[in-house]
């Protein structure tokens, strides 16, 4: 690999599209599944029983370490992402040679995208495609289907909030790792309710991302756990 010395310019640049595409990103991410969470209590707790599982009671932070023992709150994640992608296209790709992609030609240089969202939500792919069911993502022994989640589309393509092939996201790994580190902390210290019944209302507005129209409330309340010490 050919090494050069990168110009203050191109730092900035690097600098500010990371910024940019990873926080807006990642906290759309995170408020579409606390809302899925909100309204749907029964999930809430399920996560919350799994992290009481691996942790002690008395345990303030849930560490990167307790996430990988946390198969549910990784199926979460991955649901809310495959329901809620922050982006329902990716950045415009271009085709190098005239091409024909099932059945249709695009020319050279013409601009090429992907509907992520409606990949994700693919009646033929994903049964009730537009329920929040974090089970779909796990085996029945509790584990997470590595079949269901290959998020990278290495294998098949079901899903691809992130992309795929030489252009996938290069946060992936840090925005799973947040999502789930914040998510767990967030179920964990926090028990979450909506302000009015069961009232989230899950509409769209397109922004840099695709955010809640009407952006989550709810009522938030310490968890009572036994404190050690
Ligand atoms: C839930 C969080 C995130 C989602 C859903 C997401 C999704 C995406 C998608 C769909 C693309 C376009 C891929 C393509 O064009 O094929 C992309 C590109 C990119 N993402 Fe993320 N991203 C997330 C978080 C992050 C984070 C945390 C960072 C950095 C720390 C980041 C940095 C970037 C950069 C720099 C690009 C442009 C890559 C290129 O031009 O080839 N993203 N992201």
């Amino acid at each position: 690999m050919r090494r050069e010395s990168l110009k203050k310019e191109k730092w900035l640049v690097y600098a500010q599209s990371f910024s940019m595409q990873g926080t807006d990103t990642t906290s759309t991410a995170l408020q579409w599944i606390m809302a899925n969470l909100v309204k749907h209590p029964r999930i809430q707790e399920k996560l919350f029983e799994e992290i009481q599982g691996v942790v002690d009671a008395g345990q303030e932070e849930i560490r990167e370490d307790d996430l990988h023992k946390m198969p549910y709150l990784k199926a979460v994640v991955l649901e809310g992402l495959r329901r809620h992608p922050p982006g329902h296209f990716v950045l415009p790709h271009a085709v190098t040679q005239d091409t024909i992609l099932d059945g249709f030609r695009v020319p050279k240089n013409g601009s090429v995208n992907f509907m992520v969202a409606e990949m994700g939500w693919d009646a033929k792919v994903w049964e009730d495609p537009m329920m929040f069911k974090p089970e779909r993502f796990m085996n029945s022994d509790n584990s997470i289907d590595v079949e269901a989640f290959d998020i990278t589309g290495s294998k098949e393509i079901k899903m691809m909030p992130f992309g795929a092939g030489r252009r996938i996201c290069p946060g992936y790994g840090l925005a799973m790792l947040h999502l789930e580190y914040f998510l767990a902390n967030l179920i964990w210290d926090f028990k979450w309710v909506a302000v009015d019944g069961d009232s989230v209302d899950l509409s769209e507005k397109q922004e840099f991302t695709v955010v809640m129209k009407n952006p989550l409330e709810a009522l938030v309340s310490r968890r009572e756990r036994a404190r050690v010490g």
